[in-house]
């Protein structure tokens, strides 16, 4: 151990070195991203400066070129802060989500866009498409499926009645704890809060670890932390934002039944996204109710060979037409291929609707 300082020292004196470097780096970079939002508003009052197809790139890039020992993951996420502040030099951008704060989709938002962005809490999901279509913000994040307990229905038909695309997506891997407040009695825990999907998630272990304690279903894991912090015999499931935004602790960690429990969510807008290179399409279908409607809906899919991710079908509140399908599927649709399909789709379709094309969620 007795050369350890010296070590210290001059360990410590690089990494003073290269802080200077990366500080002088950064600033040059946040420069760079000054001068393209003067190029971009050249002759357009409108200009739409987050651009998310070229932000999807300079992840992927990174991510690539990434020598550690630091993981991919990591140092996108380090990317997405850097650029997230270079966007906001431009313009900071305002973001929709379904709230309350501290909710997973806030959480979602902020791994989308960033810390610098602006992230305002709605009440309800078709709150989120209001505002970004009354142009009160510029986009919108809203849930739409979770691996555990499928569709989120009220965002799928928020579409329909909606004229927003879609222009990101992002996953989230959901971890639940359960969580109290440093007053509340451990020992004594006999209510526990959460929204009725976590309750779901976590059904086994909840089984498991605290059979007698009853379970009250609240409108958001976020609700059910504030609720905890007055009650001294009570816990919420909630996940760290919550936990962050109420000063709770872990009194378990992790407790959804199914590691890989994840959920996606959308980031809605009216701007259309050029081609990032590796891109998804939604698109929703009215088909004429009669025998062989989804086959002929599926067959161009299936002939030019298109990854399909996702079905859906919901009954559609037109009348008219029995059943409404949304599809996800990998492509762009400028790429010639997706056309194709797109044309084709059109002509046997009884409606069709384009949501978008955009990048598959880099991080
Ligand atoms: C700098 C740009 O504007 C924004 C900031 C980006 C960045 O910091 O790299 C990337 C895309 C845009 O959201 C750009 O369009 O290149």
């Amino acid at each position: 151990m007795s050369d350890a300082p010296i070590n210290l020292d001059s360990l410590r004196q690089r990494i003073d070195e290269l802080d200077t470097d990366i500080l002088r780096l950064i600033s040059e970079r946040a420069e760079c991203a000054r001068r393209v939002a003067e190029v971009k508003t050249q002759g357009d009052p409108k200009a739409v400066f987050y651009r998310p197809e070229r932000e999807a790139q300079v992840l992927r890039r990174i991510m690539e070129l990434n020598p550690g020992p630091l993981d991919g993951e990591e140092m996108a996420r380090l990317f997405r802060e850097i650029m997230s502040a270079c966007l906001a030099l431009e313009q900071p951008v305002k973001v929709a989500y379904l709230g309350p704060e501290g909710t997973f989709t806030q959480q979602a938002a902020l791994k989308h866009f960033g810390e610098s962005a602006v992230s305002l809490p709605m009440a309800a999901i078709d709150e989120v498409f209001r505002e970004v279509e009354a142009g009160a913000v510029n986009y919108g994040v809203v849930p739409v499926e979770n691996s555990t307990e499928g569709v989120i229905n009220h965002t799928l038909d928020s579409f329909m009645d909606s004229g927003m695309g879609i222009c990101g997506e992002v996953v989230l891997r959901i971890h639940h704890h359960l969580l109290v407040a440093d007053t509340t009695r451990r020992d004594k825990v006999s209510r526990i809060y959460s929204h009725p999907q976590s309750f779901a998630q976590c059904r086994k272990w909840l089984d498991a670890h605290y059979p007698h304690a009853e379970r009250i279903p609240v409108s958001s894991n976020a609700e059910a932390a504030r609720l905890v912090k007055t009650e001294w015999h009570s816990a919420a499931i909630a996940g760290d934002m919550a936990a962050k935004l109420y000063g709770l602790t872990r009194l378990a960690e992790k407790i959804e039944d199914r590691p890989d429990n994840s959920t996606r969510f959308l980031i809605i807008g009216n701007q259309p996204v050029p081609m990032s290179g590796e891109d998804k399409t939604s698109i929703v279908v009215a088909m004429r109710n009669q025998p062989g409607a989804l086959h002929d809906l599926l067959e161009p899919f299936h002939r030019h060979q298109i990854d399909m991710t996702r079905l859906e079908t919901r009954p559609s509140r037109s009348g008219v037409w029995n059943y409404v399908f949304f599809i996800d599927f990998k492509g762009h649709r400028d790429e010639p291929r997706v056309a194709a399909v797109l044309e084709e789709v059109r002509l046997r379709a009884a409606e069709l609707k384009i949501l978008g094309s955009y990048p598959q969620g880099v991080l």
